[in-house]
């Protein structure tokens, strides 16, 4: 359970931190960051996780999502992993899509995937258990989770398949039926096989229509800009199960705005708000 310090830079009265440790469930060693809100000075403040996207690491939302000074206004910790394993002896592939940096927050059954493409467990219990064991700050009873694009596919499945430990999440332009896009459809088979029960287990759709409504809203902002909607995301599959199930979604849909980090720094502080109101109620 131990990590080493990359850098811890001061930032809106917390710190912007990056950390490194030698994660065993993905065989290789993994950066995250971390931002410490300056109530952390004081007591145990909430945690919200970020997962990125397709090619991201730790640093893409870190330098560029814009959640610092709100974070330190609301006293959120918010935690940035790398979307993949890594580094020598990790299979890879020359596809964007897919391999290092395109993890998809599933655990690989397929080999060679297997032996190091657990990001699902990894993310659900070997990070915030290195963090619960040094970061004395972290309330790991009141976290939330959020993503973008293959990150917002991961804050969806992640939520409803562990609900009594995420009590909030949000979404910027996620996948919300990978079974029902091409990214989708290459990376479940790819890591998983051939069976679509298995797939269904991390289809955020197919999720909330097995599991039925929970007890809080889901946020989701959408640009009306963004190349990959009408292919990849279609966030009206999701409209419609929430539709079926009764789940609360307020899906918002921006005119002009695109796929990147300038469209998630426009609406990052009404996520880390809808995150605070849910996590310190
Ligand atoms: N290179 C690819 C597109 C890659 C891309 O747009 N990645 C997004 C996430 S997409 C879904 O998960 C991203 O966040 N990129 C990093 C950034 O800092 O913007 C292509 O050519 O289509």
């Amino acid at each position: 359970m131990s990590y080493e310090v990359i850098s811890e830079t001061a930032s809106f009265g917390g710190v912007q931190g990056y950390y490194k440790h030698t994660a065993e469930t993905l065989k290789c060693d993994m950066r995250f960051s971390v931002y410490m809100p300056p109530q952390a000075q004081e007591g145990k403040v909430p945690v919200l996780w970020y997962l990125s996207g397709l090619t991201c690491t730790e640093d893409n939302a870190t330098v560029k999502a814009g959640f610092q000074r709100v974070a330190s206004e609301l006293g959120l910790m918010i935690i940035c992993p790398d979307t993949s394993p890594r580094g020598e002896g990790v299979p890879n592939v020359e596809e964007y899509d897919f391999g290092q940096g395109a993890g998809f927050y599933v655990d690989a059954t397929e080999k060679p995937w297997a032996e190091h493409f657990k990001m699902y467990s990894y993310i659900t219990k070997e990070l915030p258990s290195v963090i619960a064991a040094n970061f004395a700050a972290a309330d790991m009873e009141k976290q939330g989770i959020t993503g973008h694009s293959m990150g917002g596919h991961g804050a969806l499945t992640l939520f409803l398949k562990n609900q009594d430990v995420y009590k909030s999440v949000s979404a910027f332009s996620p996948i919300v039926a990978p079974m029902k896009c091409p990214w989708g459809q290459k990376a479940l088979p790819g890591y998983l096989g051939d069976n679509p029960n298995v797939w269904a287990e991390y289809d955020a759709c197919a999720l909330l229509r097995k599991l039925g409504s929970v007890d809080t809203e889901i946020l989701i902002d959408q640009g009306l800009a963004d190349n990959f909607m009408e292919g990849q995301l279609k966030p009206e599959l999701f409209e419609d199960a929430c539709e079926a199930t009764g789940q609360q979604l307020k899906l918002r849909r921006h005119e002009g705005y695109d796929h990147g980090y300038f469209f998630i720094a426009t609406f990052m502080e009404d996520h880390l708000r809808h995150h605070a109101g849910v996590l310190t109620a």
